[in-house]
């Protein structure tokens, strides 16, 4: 870091709200251990742990606890923190952090305490963005992965896919200094080698990044069919079969509607969608278009259909639907149909998932319930298998890079080298941009001593 300005010192109530056991006060910054030792009234040594009395200002007890002291950059934040453990009541712990800031410290805004440990190069930007993954996850699994990425894991395979871009960066800006020459005579194999090994590894990354996508995020599954099929009936016989665990997140648009619904501590997040049909007004065509472009974060398409007519139900989402990795047909309003439900012609829906069932009178849902079930934690299992958590930024840092090295490689061919090496740059920019990493001044540094063609 160049020149930091002196920064300030903060404080917050580390702990949850509400009472409990024991509550902590941390501060972090240049005063901290100064405001630390006069609220306890004794020296405070690093890393040892001291019983005292926590006084106000008129040297009044506030509260009685143990306070930590840490000396930079032996810190979370780098920085000097010092921890005021005391008792675990709202108001104590208020009462304890109006002090520390009458002392000179400052209230924390929310992500503050990582954004110094980032700031610090304690972590980086996809380390600090584990750490709020971390506390926010739902399941052991997704606990775990989150781990991994705070490990640096994802971190790690970033920055070596990035140090294989800079690598051929590097090479292709040395080959423009020689534009007269063919690039074979430039080490134009050995390059290429390096295109398809860079190229390999982003793949695997990509792949790794959308499971942990899906595994912070839980299984994506979006309601579609075309209008009246049941949809929103549907739904509502998904979330309302166990209320206790569902968690209304809301309905973002005015038509799409989110639920969470938790299956064995797997969580599926169901997206209710207009209607797809052909023509429709001005405001159902919006619908349709933002159904569509949820169709292309889904995970799994829940396709509903009306038992009685699937078929032509089915040609209206059919093009919509495609592009999603998992789809499960649902013949819904079986109750409207006489005989056995399983027997008009189904649609051609090849060996995919099928299940028959009456949103009205719930016949079927088990089964459904099941199936979802099942469709979710395999997911999630296949997601936990050594996985990191990414986030959906992550994801598309990574595809931006895959497009562009795409590009490098077409202008290699073409020995446009020019465009070749600003394809590369803007690649090992998306990389950099997960880690909060890569700088301009950073290329340069690394090209000068590498390449010391005597200029
Ligand atoms: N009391 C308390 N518990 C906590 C935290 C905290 O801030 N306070 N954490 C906050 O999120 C997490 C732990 N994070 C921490 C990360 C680094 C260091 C630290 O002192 N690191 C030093 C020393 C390492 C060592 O002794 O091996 C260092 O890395 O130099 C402390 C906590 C979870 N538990
Ligand atoms: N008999 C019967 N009727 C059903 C069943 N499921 C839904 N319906 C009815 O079908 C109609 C349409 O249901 P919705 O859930 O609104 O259908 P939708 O697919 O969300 O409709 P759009 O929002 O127009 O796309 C309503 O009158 C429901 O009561 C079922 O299983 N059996």
């Amino acid at each position: 870091m160049t020149d930091a300005p002196a920064r300030d010192t903060i404080a917050a109530v580390a702990t949850a709200p509400g009472a409990g056991g024991v509550g902590i006060v941390r501060l972090s910054g240049p005063r901290a251990q100064q405001i630390g030792e006069t609220v306890a009234a004794r020296r405070l040594r690093p890393r040892h742990a001291h019983y005292a009395r926590f006084l106000d200002a008129d040297g009044a007890a506030i509260d009685d606890g143990i306070a930590l002291y840490f000396a930079a950059p032996a810190s979370y934040t780098g920085e000097d923190v010092v921890e005021l453990h005391g008792h675990g009541g709202p108001a104590v712990l208020e009462e304890l952090l109006a002090r520390v800031c009458a002392l000179g410290a400052r209230r924390a805004r929310p992500g503050e305490f990582s954004e110094r440990a980032f700031l610090e190069g304690r972590l980086d930007l996809a380390q600090a963005e584990a750490v709020a993954d971390l506390i926010a996850a739902a399941d052991v699994r997704a606990a775990r992965a989150a781990r991994r990425a705070l490990d640096g894991e994802f971190s790690r395979r970033v920055e070596a896919l990035a140090g294989d871009l800079l690598a051929i960066r590097i090479h292709v800006e040395a080959a423009i200094d020689f534009a007269d020459e063919p690039l074979d005579t430039l080490g134009g194999a050995a390059l290429r080698q390096r295109f398809v090994a860079a190229s390999t590894a982003l793949d695997a990354l990509l792949a790794a990044a959308e499971r942990g996508r899906r595994l912070r995020d839980g299984l994506h599954a979006v309601i579609v069919g075309p209008p009246n099929a049941g949809k929103s009936s549907l739904l509502n016989a998904l979330a309302g079969s166990d209320r206790a665990i569902v968690t209304d997140i809301a309905g973002t648009t005015r038509d799409l509607l989110h639920e969470t619904v938790k299956l064995d501590g797997v969580e599926l997040t169901l997206v209710d969608t207009a209607g797809l049909r052909e023509g429709g007004d001005a405001i159902e065509r919006e619908g349709m278009r933002r159904a569509v472009g949820e169709l292309q974060r889904a995970d799994l398409a829940i396709v509903v259909l009306d038992a009685r007519d699937p078929d032509s139900g089915l040609a209206s989402v059919a093009e919509a639907i495609a592009q999603v990795p998992a789809r499960l047909y649902v013949y819904n309003k079986i109750d409207l149909i006489e005989s056995d439900y399983a027997s008009p012609t189904p649609a051609d829906i090849g060996g995919e998932d099928r299940v028959f069932v009456s949103a009205r009178s719930g016949a079927g849902l088990d089964a459904l319930h099941a199936r979802l079930r099942a469709l979710a934690q395999g997911d999630a299992a296949d997601a936990a298998d050594g996985a990191f958590t990414a986030r959906a930024r992550h994801v598309d840092a990574l595809l931006r890079a895959r497009e562009e090295l795409d590009d490098a490689r077409a202008q290699l061919d073409h020995e446009m080298l020019d465009l070749a090496a600003e394809s590369l740059r803007q690649a090992h920019e998306a990389l950099g941009e997960i880690t909060g990493r890569v700088r301009a001044d950073d290329l340069l540094g690394h090209i000068f001593s590498n390449f010391c063609i005597g200029k």
